[in-house]
């Protein structure tokens, strides 16, 4: 590969964005971006009262995320990102047409684990349902790579990397 990827790094509420898009943007050598920073105030304020954002809600963030990718094109660079539906990510490539993403996929009963464990954060575990019944797997003619959660997060990332590395070139 020698034109950098730009990655967004997707799937439900803890599936361990944050935590394999630090690993793996080090691992590539590139700067991560936390999507989670990129809302509305107001977005946050909803999901902190425990009510799933609307697509209304998602659109102004995801143009923000949109934008972060745009500028990192040709540069590479690692951004969290639930989109959560093809739409979402549509509008991602209609910004960033070279993006490919890493969709972290894990049970539920894994995830809400995981989220059970984390402190000081403003998501609540109770809206891993509509996370899940919201979800759109990526599709065949999606740039991108499914990534199991399953071990240790030097293992995923790794698994992410080499998954990623397996992949044709982006076009710009
Ligand atoms: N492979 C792993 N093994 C054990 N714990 C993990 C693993 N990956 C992440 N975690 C832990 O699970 C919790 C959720 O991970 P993280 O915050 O990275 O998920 P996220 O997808 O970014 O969540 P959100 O979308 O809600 O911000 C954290 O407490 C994190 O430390
Ligand atoms: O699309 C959404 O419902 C949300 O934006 C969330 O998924 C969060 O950004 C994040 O995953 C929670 O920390």
């Amino acid at each position: 590969m020698n034109t950098p990827h730009v990655v967004v790094v997707m799937g439900v509420s803890g599936t361990g964005k944050t935590t394999i898009g630090h690993l793996l943007a080090a691992r590539l050598g590139v700067p991560y971006a936390e999507g989670d920073d990129l809302h509305p105030p107001a977005n946050i304020a909803k999901m902190s009262a425990g009510t799933p954002l609307t697509d209304d809600d998602r659109w102004p963030w995801l143009d923000a995320i949109g934008d972060w990718a745009h500028g990192r094109a040709g540069l590479g660079g690692v951004v969290s990102c639930s989109a959560l539906k093809r739409s979402y990510r549509d509008r991602l490539r209609a910004a960033a047409p070279g993006v490919v993403f890493v969709h972290l996929t894990g049970d539920r009963a894994l995830v809400e684990g995981r989220m059970s464990h984390r402190q000081g954060h403003f998501m609540p575990a109770a809206l891993l349902d509509s996370q899940f019944a919201t979800l759109q797997p990526l599709e065949p003619d999606e740039a991108g790579v499914a990534v199991d959660v399953t071990g240790s997060p030097e293992e995923i990332s790794g698994r992410a990397a080499a998954a990623l590395d397996a992949l044709p070139e982006p076009t710009p």
